[in-house]
């Protein structure tokens, strides 16, 4: 099978001996969303510099349609990146800014505009195409540089952080609409954040990254269900984590000592579990009853610290015997205003098939 894209064991060690990427390992399909997620100086950026060829490969081999690439030049690879601050012209006009790369390519005039009309139209930038973007909003600018990246017909498009500049409610509708010309369009985006949610609504699949390595490669939905290890569990979503030993399989279920009892959750399908573990166990999976309710999974004696109704949505912050806090939301439906007082003992639980067992480290 040939993908769109593969990074064989690629490393990358800086001048000043800084490893910034160690084996990394990522075959992409023809159309795919990808994000690589993940805290600063995780080595995001300087991946997708490597992928664009802005930065050299150190080690391993960088393929783009079964065709290494590790020596050509960034012109001469089939992609296009854009930049966070979209890297425009001022003084050219948004049409000139569109067609430049192929002007530079040397394209017909004829055959370039025709290009630069369709692009323009497909991204809604006909009406301001005379105008310089110095004068335009982000949104605008965010969609110009879309256009210029999309206009040379690349088979991958790299973006670094291309939301980061916007605000929150245009970021929102820009992810949409990025989404769907996407998808539209069928090429295979790889975009760079380190902002879980847009993350988490964008990608098809979810590369996190840690320390210059992959934690975990997964589709969204799975990589906020099942992390795979602990680094994940404590990045995505909002997750509570009790250490303990391995006291035996279940079949899928995973039996744990910890130290607030025996508790069971899935055993994580990537990786053989023995010895030391963490149960890990989403918030949105906790349930809050009084104390002394019989017949509960996983249940573990807790304190009410906070309860607050907002709006429609009840917060419940909860304190556990070993002091950490549980912070959980749910529909003020679910637990009504006075449900729980302030400092009330009660029992947190959770059904085993919604938490998720992983190695300790
Ligand atoms: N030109 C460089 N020379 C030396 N070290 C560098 C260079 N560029 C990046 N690094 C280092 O490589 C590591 C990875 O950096 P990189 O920019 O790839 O991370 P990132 O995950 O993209 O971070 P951010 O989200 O802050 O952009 C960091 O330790 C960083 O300091």
């Amino acid at each position: 099978m040939i993908f769109d894209l593969e990074l064989l064991h690629v490393g990358k060690v800086y001048d000043n001996g800084t490893p910034a990427v160690i084996d990394f390992n990522l075959a992409v399909n023809k159309g795919e969303f990808i994000a690589f997620l993940g805290p600063s100086g995780c080595g995001k950026t300087t991946t997708l510099r490597m992928i664009a060829g802005f930065e050299s490969i150190s080690s391993g081999d960088m393929m783009i349609k079964g065709v290494r690439m590790n020596d050509l030049p960034p012109q001469h690879r089939p992609t296009s990146m854009i930049f966070q601050n979209y890297a425009l012209f001022p003084h050219m006009t948004v049409r000139r800014n569109v067609g430049y790369g192929l002007e530079v390519k040397g394209m017909p005039k004829a055959e370039r505009d025709a290009k630069v009309d369709r692009i323009l139209a497909t991204l809604g930038l006909e009406d301001i195409a005379e105008r310089k973007p110095d004068r335009l909003s982000g949104g605008q600018r965010q969609r110009i540089a879309l256009a210029r990246g999309l206009v040379v017909e690349p088979d991958i498009l790299l973006l670094d952080e291309p939301l980061g500049a916007l605000d929150a409610n245009l970021r929102k509708a820009i992810q949409n609409e990025l989404k769907l010309l996407q998808k539209t369009l069928g090429v295979t985006f790889i975009f760079v954040t380190h902002a879980q949610s847009e993350a988490l609504a964008l990608s098809d699949r979810i590369v996190v990254m840690s320390q210059g390595r992959i934690e975990q490669v997964s589709p969204p939905h799975q990589l906020y269900t099942r992390p795979n290890t602990p680094f994940v569990a404590q990045f995505i979503g909002r997750n509570t984590l009790f250490p303990g030993r391995l006291r035996g399989l279940e079949s899928e279920i995973a039996v744990v000592d910890t130290g607030h009892g025996l508790m069971r959750g899935m055993a994580n399908a990537s990786a053989a579990l023995s010895g030391d573990v963490q149960l890990v166990v989403p918030a949105e999976a906790i349930e809050i009853t009084s104390s002394g309710v019989s017949g509960l999974e996983n249940a573990v004696p807790a304190r009410v610290a906070r309860f607050d109704v907002v709006g429609h949505v009840s917060h419940i912050l909860a304190t556990l015997e070993d002091g950490r806090s549980v912070s959980l939301e749910a529909h003020v439906e679910k637990y009504r205003p006075g449900s729980f007082a302030v400092d009330a003992p009660v029992t947190l639980s959770w059904k085993p098939e919604a938490a998720t067992v992983i190695p300790a480290a």
